[in-house]
């Protein structure tokens, strides 16, 4: 019973199934393996149970294997797989900023250097969003994959039978930023002025909608910058519902580094309570950003697209100057060329 349930959580995804193991756990390559979480207690009747991950790691792979646990949202005592344990956490459905994917390659690059029988373990929850966004990043770094287009497909071949690897387009995104990092090096860090933010809709003619724009900070997570509401009266927008488009207009707002927009609409519950409902979201990081546009032409290209929204949605933002990034710091540019060098 658990068996059937186990496989039907872990759905499309490549299981290990020999010698009497049967876990949510794939080799990408010969060195290179992603699986599921492995979980304790209650969890562990539907995921990966943690201790046949530690029998399994210790009968294949025995002194040879180092774990990458990319949750921010669980851990486990690293003892329990062999110790050799480490964390970088990020949060379900979201981002990599560029300095942890390429921490994860460093990490990669050093264990498996040191001895020809080392393994890399990688999980998240799944072990396919956030576990595929950094084995991408490392398929680049190590040149096994020339594209980011080719690594996203080696990775989905490998862990899925339908071929949907990494999906949220923010995180292909990020590989394609990361491809650009090792070709051309770091980005000098540039603030941008948000001038317009332009959304048309079905939504549009009947709600309203709030859009929360936040930046990473850091361990300290996603911090807004600005919330704006189509309900409050002060705020600079237009609507035309027969158009179905709203647009925003901002004077002064400048955004820098990973920055996360979410469009939601205010509802309300049975209790009649309120409560934020999110039609999707998106994360760009705005050295990258080159022209004076960044545009998304249909629901597919966004993040987790509510099923209120109808697929010929399209949302743009435009820049109205850019400048060196003067008021903060995200990632180091020196210590990412120190790093980029010794990989060169
Ligand atoms: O792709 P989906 O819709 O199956 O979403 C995955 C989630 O499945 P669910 O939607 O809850 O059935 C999945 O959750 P579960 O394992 O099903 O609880 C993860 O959140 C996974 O992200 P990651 O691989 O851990 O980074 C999620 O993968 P991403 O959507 O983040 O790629």
């Amino acid at each position: 019973m658990t068996s059937l349930v186990r496989h039907y959580v872990s759905a499309k995804k490549r299981r290990f199934q020999k010698n009497g193991f049967d876990l949510d756990l794939t080799y990408i390559t010969r060195r290179i393996i992603a699986m599921g979480y492995p979980a304790e207690g209650t969890e562990g009747l539907f995921r990966n149970p943690l201790s046949e991950v530690a029998r399994f790691l210790t009968c294949y792979h025995e002194k040879h294997f180092k774990v990458i646990n990319l949750c921010s949202e669980r851990d486990y005592n690293p003892a329990k797989l062999g110790g050799n344990v480490e964390r970088i956490p990020l949060d379900d459905h979201q981002i990599a900023p560029l300095s942890d994917m390429l921490k994860y390659c460093r990490i990669a690059d050093e264990w498996l250097s040191q001895d020809e029988n080392n393994v890399l373990v990688t999980h998240c929850k799944a072990g396919k969003g956030r576990s595929g966004l950094m084995i991408c990043a490392y398929l680049l770094y190590t040149s096994l994959c020339p594209s980011p287009q080719k690594a996203l497909h080696f990775f989905a071949e490998k862990r899925t039978k339908n071929g949907k690897g990494v999906t949220i387009p923010s995180q292909k995104r990020y590989v394609g930023y990361f491809h650009d990092l090792l070709e051309k090096g770091p980005r000098e860090e540039v603030e941008l002025q948000l001038a317009e933010i332009c959304f048309t809709a079905n939504i549009v003619s009947s709600k309203d909608v709030n859009v929360v724009i936040s930046s990473l900070t850091g361990r300290e997570g996603c911090a807004p910058i600005r919330v704006i509401s189509t309900q409050e009266s002060g705020s600079k927008v237009s609507r035309s519902k027969l158009a179905r488009t709203l647009v925003m207009s901002f004077s002064q707002l400048w955004i820098c580094g990973d920055v996360k927009f979410e469009f939601q609409t205010t509802e309300v519950s049975l209790c009649l309570k309120q409560y934020q409902h999110r039609l999707f979201y998106f994360w760009l990081n705005t050295s990258q950003i080159e022209g004076a546009e960044m545009l998304f032409r249909s629901k597919t290209e966004l993040d987790k697209p509510s099923k209120r929204i109808e697929l010929d949605i399209q949302v743009s933002l435009s820049f109205g100057g850019r400048r060196p990034q003067v008021t903060m710091k995200f990632w180091n540019l020196e210590v990412m060329n120190v790093l980029l060098g010794e990989h060169q």
